[in-house]
């Protein structure tokens, strides 16, 4: 039996790195766009509510069951802006660029020890759009925010994001790197813990 579930993100970058994170899967993880679901507006107030609604919308389009990600950046000087509006946070027409030099604005004479942040991301699953019982987790990945954009890979806040452990921004990380260690790898682990406590053997998971 084919295993299709859909992936309700627009965010091509996310994608990319769904496609390596869910590879060794049994599942087939497919975008929304090839189901015809557009975006849907995120009225949550928290990363994970923001990431169920986005999953039941996909399903209740799709008619398939759906995982999506809801994920930010949340800086500590800033009482954890943009957090859930991080796409959001330049405004109308938003784009990661000017997203990158509003927060670079934001932080301007701010010293070093003081550009905490972390990346969030929740993700939830749900296997019809009004099912009762989805599936949700979370994680968090820790860094710093440069005074100026450092890498090529990756997407967001990537350039900014400076993870002192690795000494390197996560858009300087090879993508295998990211894969490892991101908030989106480590919320795909605890994703596939839940996943085999409650899905393995049923019809879905096989
Ligand atoms: O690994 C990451 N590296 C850099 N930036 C990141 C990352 N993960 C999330 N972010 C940023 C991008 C966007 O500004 C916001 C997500 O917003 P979010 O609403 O979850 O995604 P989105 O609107 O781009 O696509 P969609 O809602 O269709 O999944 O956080
Ligand atoms: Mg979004």
């Amino acid at each position: 039996m084919l295993k299709r579930i859909v992936l309700a993100s627009g965010n091509a970058g996310k994608l990319r790195e769904f496609s390596q994170l869910f590879n060794s899967w049994d599942i087939e993880v497919l975008p929304q766009s090839e189901f015809g679901v557009s975006d849907t507006e995120e009225t949550g107030l928290s990363f994970i509510e923001n990431a169920l609604i986005k999953a039941r919308h996909a399903s209740r389009i799709s008619g398939l069951p759906a995982l999506a990600d809801d994920s930010g950046l949340a800086v500590d000087v800033l009482g954890g802006a943009p957090g859930i509006y991080s796409a959001r946070y330049s405004g109308e027409g938003a784009t990661d660029a000017r997203n990158n030099n509003k927060l670079l604005e934001a932080l301007q004479g701010i010293e070093e020890v003081r550009r905490g942040a972390s990346f969030h991301c929740a993700l939830a699953f749900v296997r019809s759009f009004d099912d009762p019982v989805p599936l949700v987790c979370s994680a968090q990945w820790r860094g710093h925010i440069l005074t100026e954009p450092a890498g090529e890979q990756g997407f967001g806040y990537d350039p900014l994001f400076f993870v002192d452990a690795e000494g390197m921004t996560s858009a300087q990380m090879p993508r295998e790197l990211k894969n490892r260690i991101s908030h989106r790898a480590q919320g795909v682990v605890a994703f596939e813990t839940m996943w085999q406590e409650t899905m393995l053997g049923t019809d879905l998971a096989g």
